[in-house]
Order: structure tokens, then C-alpha cells, then sequence
């Protein structure tokens, strides 16, 4: 019997209409562990205005980075081409299926599959480098919730994080020397943009901040690059509550009059580009830097299904999550 490895990030919706996109926001904003405020008054809200309104807007984002192909979002299709390369890598011994926590392919149907075939042992691998409780703890809760009333569980393992892995250290800092090869300019500043979370959440006890500047501090070390040139900063902001600072937009607008003429954003909270990568930051913030006076702007691209990325995603389920299961001749 083959053991099961779940790889599982955050969803998009089925096809970029305001309908689609309703129905992942409606999921996606049920979720406790992304917005804890009492239902009591966070469904008016939620029902009576934002799944009104945000809908048509982000339906339009999502048409704008959707593929040439336009069968599935992008983070969805460089998932299943990460599961592929994973697949390939350790071998029919293991069985990898994709998993969205929102949306589709569900957590709820991975695991069928994998049980379907047999799988007694199953891992996790949530696609998130740094822990956060809206991300990797809700992939555990969907993990949990889709073993309601079942009557024989498989063994699971989870992975929490994976950024303190040299390998995953290496890899962003061979992303941006590649990308840096394929422009003609010289930044004066890099950013390191994480996907930003409420302040609340981390003065409760979420470790994500301290994990997003470890990041940027384990690059710095690995490549030289010195506090002023790599700098962390938080985007993606939702709502009116302060998100963990300094914001993306808000750094971008202010350096060009500081002289920071010319910049690039690399994104290493994001294991594969999607809407926050492609539309927010690789359309709208240049436009917003170019607008405040920046004359360069580059978007480096996610980790994807770069080969290293890869070969250290297979690396880390072999070793944080698979070992001792392999020889046991399941
Ligand atoms: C990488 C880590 C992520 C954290 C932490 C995170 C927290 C978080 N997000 C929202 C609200 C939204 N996020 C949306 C999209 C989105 N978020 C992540 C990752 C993290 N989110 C990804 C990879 C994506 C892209 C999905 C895609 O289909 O490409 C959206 C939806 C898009 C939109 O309408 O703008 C919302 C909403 C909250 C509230 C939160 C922390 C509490
Ligand atoms: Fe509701
Ligand atoms: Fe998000």
C-alpha cells in the first residue's frame, strides 16, 4: 500500500465570475481562524456588504492573471504542477494528490483519493513557509473536519513550517540572482512582501510576524545583502483593523521620495503566484511605485515549480514527514 501526501494550499475560485467568486469568499471569510470577530456581527457584515460588493471586484483581478488557457487559476494549476514534480521525485511508494483549503480541489476529496487507495498513512504538507493559524492551523481544522464520522482514520503527520529549511534559504536567493539576470538594472531596494495578518492576531500569540522576519534575516545572511537593501514589509491588508506593518503600498508610495528610485519585490510567504503576487503587487503596486515617482519596478516570481523549489518540497516530505514510513514495506 502506498502512504498519502497531502500538499494543500489556499484555493481560488472555480473560474473568475463574480458567482465563483462568491462562493470561495463565502468559505474563505466562514473561516474562524481567518476572521475570529463573533458571528453575531460578522455575517451582517460578511452577507449584508462584502459578499455584495468584493465579489465583482475580485472577479475582474482574478480575470486579469487568469490563464491563456482559462480552465484554472493560477495557484491552482502551479499546485498540481508542484504535486506532479513531487510525485515524480519520491516515487509510486508515495501517492501525492493536490488539496485547496477553499474551493477546489478540496481537502475533503484529497483525502478520499488517497484512502480510496489504500493509504492508511497520510502527511500533510501545507504550501505556507511560516505558520500562521489562518493558514496552516485552518489546513489542519479542514484535515480534521473532513475525518468527521469516519470510522477508520489514517495515521497523519503534519508539517507546521518550513522556513528556517537552508534549502528553502537557497532557493529564494537562487530565484532572485536568476531574476535579476533577466533585467538590465541594478535595485536599490528588495522587498520581501508577506501576505500581511491582523495585529490582533499576533498580540494574541501567532507567531507569523517573527517567523516572516526570520525569513528575511536567514536571506540576508545567505546572501550578503544588508538591512537597508532587503527589507520585510506586509501586503494583502482586508478590513479596517491595523494588519501587521510596514505595509507593501504604503513603503512603495514613500520611496521614491526618499531617492529609492528602483525596486524589486520578491514574495517568500508565497510558494506559488497567485492573486496577491500577480495582480497586487506585479500590476498594482508598480503602477502605485511608478505613480509616486519610482522609474523601475520587478516583480520576482514565486518559488513555483522551479526545480530546486521542487526537490526541496520532495527533500522535506521525505524527511520531516515521511521518514520511517518508507521502510516499513507499507
Ligand atoms: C501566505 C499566507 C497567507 C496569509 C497569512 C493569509 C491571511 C489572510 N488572508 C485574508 C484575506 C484574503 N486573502 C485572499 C487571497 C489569498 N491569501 C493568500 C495567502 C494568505 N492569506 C493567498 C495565497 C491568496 C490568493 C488566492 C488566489 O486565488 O490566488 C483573499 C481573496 C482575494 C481577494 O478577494 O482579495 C482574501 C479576501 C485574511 C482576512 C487573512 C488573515 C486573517
Ligand atoms: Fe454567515
Ligand atoms: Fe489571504
Amino acid at each position: 500500500m502506498p502512504v498519502g501526501l497531502l500538499m494543500v494550499n489556499l484555493g481560488s475560485p472555480d473560474a473568475p465570475t463574480p458567482e465563483a467568486t462568491r462562493r470561495y469568499l463565502g468559505q474563505f471569510l466562514h473561516d474562524y481562524r481567518v476572521v475570529d470577530t463573533s458571528r453575531w456581527i460578522w455575517c451582517p457584515i460578511l452577507h449584508g456588504v462584502i459578499l455584495r460588493i468584493r465579489p465583482t471586484r475580485s472577479a475582474k483581478a482574478y480575470a486579469s492573471i487568469w490563464g491563456e488557457d482559462g480552465t484554472e487559476a493560477p495557484l491552482v494549476r502551479i499546485t498540481r504542477s508542484q504535486v506532479a514534480g513531487v510525485q515524480d521525485r519520491l516515487g509510486d511508494a508515495v501517492r501525492v494528490e493536490t488539496a485547496m483549503r477553499y474551493g477546489n480541489p478540496s481537502i475533503d476529496a484529497g483525502l478520499e483519493k488517497l484512502m480510496a487507495a489504500g493509504c492508511t498513512k497520510i502527511a500533510v504538507l501545507p504550501l505556507y513557509p511560516q505558520y500562521a493559524g489562518a493558514t496552516t492551523a485552518s489546513v489542519y481544522d479542514g484535515v480534521a473536519k473532513a475525518l468527521v464520522g469516519k470510522w477508520n482514520v489514517p495515521e497523519l503527520r503534519f508539517l507546521r513550517d518550513y522556513y528556517r529549511e537552508p534549502a528553502f534559504i537557497g532557493s529564494l536567493a537562487n530565484s532572485l540572482s536568476d531574476h535579476f539576470g533577466t533585467i538590465d538594472w541594478t535595485p536599490d531596494r528588495i522587498l520581501c512582501s508577506y501576505h500581511g495578518l491582523p495585529q490582533t492576531y499576533v498580540d494574541a500569540g501567532d507567531p507569523y510576524q517573527d517567523e516572516c522576519l526570520e525569513t528575511t534575516d536567514l536571506l540576508r545572511a545567505h546572501t550578503g545583502y544588508s538591512e537597508t537593501v532587503l527589507q520585510s514589509t506586509f501586503q494583502s491588508r482586508f478590513g479596517p483593523k491595523a494588519w501587521l506593518q510596514p505595509y507593501t503600498d504604503k513603503t512603495l508610495e514613500a520611496l521614491p521620495e526618499q531617492g529609492i528610485k528602483k525596486v524589486a519585490v520578491m514574495m517568500p510567504g508565497f510558494s506559488a503566484d497567485c492573486l496577491e503576487t500577480l495582480e497586487e503587487i506585479a500590476i498594482e503596486a508598480e503602477e502605485t511605485f511608478l505613480e509616486a515617482g519610482g522609474t523601475h519596478f520587478t516583480t520576482v516570481p514565486c518559488l513555483n515549480d522551479r526545480r530546486d523549489h521542487i526537490n526541496m518540497l520532495a527533500d522535506i516530505a521525505r524527511n520531516r514527514l515521511l521518514n520511517g514510513w518508507l521502510d516499513q514495506g507499507e
